[in-house]
């Protein structure tokens, strides 16, 4: 079943094409590596696609509904932004189960959902404990628990590892396998060897245009490495 929809998606500020024409498809269970040099347009096709931004051209459907239907779509997605903030006086259980609540659970599923999740990502010893005594790694994981609450179809990660040690990014990869299972997922990053491990496909862009897109071993066809077909394809733009 197809999640994610994009014909000709693009933003312009002023004279400048944020994203230019995107085209792309993604269904359920896939993962999706969205790659990119600085300034490329990744944080752009996440902001478009979770509705925070519009579009200056072209359309776009996220789990089968329109992108002229906003409040709808946001229903059904889950995202864990570039920069997150967290109330660090609340604790990571409050948090989710408020979290819960604004998507119109009981007070006693909130719980249920909240537990579940905090279990999920490893949290659930420290459910207790506010979040200004996480460590950065935690905050991620918390804040991948809350782009889950509503059990989404499509979640999207905006460098969810960005600052973190290895072990911290290891736990937040397992963590991002596990959702794949289910929804449709959306990576930002600028880590390779992360697309390698846990994506199905990437989508590689490049100055707001599509580079590539498909399965990594059809992307990475001929170059011999993702990163090397990451550089051939993102350099060889730039003297076009
Ligand atoms: N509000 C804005 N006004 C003007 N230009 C913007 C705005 N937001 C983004 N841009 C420009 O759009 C382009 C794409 O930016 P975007 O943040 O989507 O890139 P990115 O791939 O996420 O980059 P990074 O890896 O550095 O986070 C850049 O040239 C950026 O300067």
């Amino acid at each position: 079943m197809t999640t994610i929809e994009a014909i000709g998606l693009s933003k312009r500020y002023g004279a400048r094409n944020a994203l230019d024409g995107l085209t792309f498809a993604a269904d359920q269970g896939e993962v999706i590596g969205l790659l990119g040099p600085n300034g490329a347009g990744k944080t752009t096709t996440i902001r478009l696609l979770t509705t925070i931004l519009e579009p200056t051209g072209g359309t776009f459907t996220v789990a089968g509904i329109p992108g002229d239907q906003p409040d709808r779509i946001r229903q059904r997605i889950g995202v864990l932004p570039e920069s997150a903030g967290y109330p660090a006086r609340q604790t990571g259980g409050e948090y989710l189960r408020y979290a819960a609540r604004l998507f119109g659970r009981s007070r006693h599923d909130a719980r249920g959902v909240a537990d579940r999740l905090l279990t999920d990502v490893g949290l659930s010893d420290r459910a207790g404990a506010r979040i200004s005594t996480y460590s950065r790694g935690m905050k991620q994981r918390l804040g991948i628990a809350r782009a889950l609450i509503n059990d989404p179809a499509v979640v999207f990660l905006d460098e969810p590892t960005l600052g973190l040690d290895p072990a911290g990014q290891r736990e937040i990869l397992a963590t991002i396998g596990e959702i794949g299972r289910g929804a449709t997922v959306v990576l930002s990053t600028h880590t390779l060897t992360e697309v390698e491990q846990v994506c199905t496909s990437v989508l590689i862009l490049d100055r707001g245009r599509l580079r590539a897109a498909g399965p990594i071993d059809k992307v990475v066809a001929g170059a011999g490495s993702l990163s090397a077909a990451f550089l051939n394809l993102t350099e060889e733009a730039r003297h076009v």
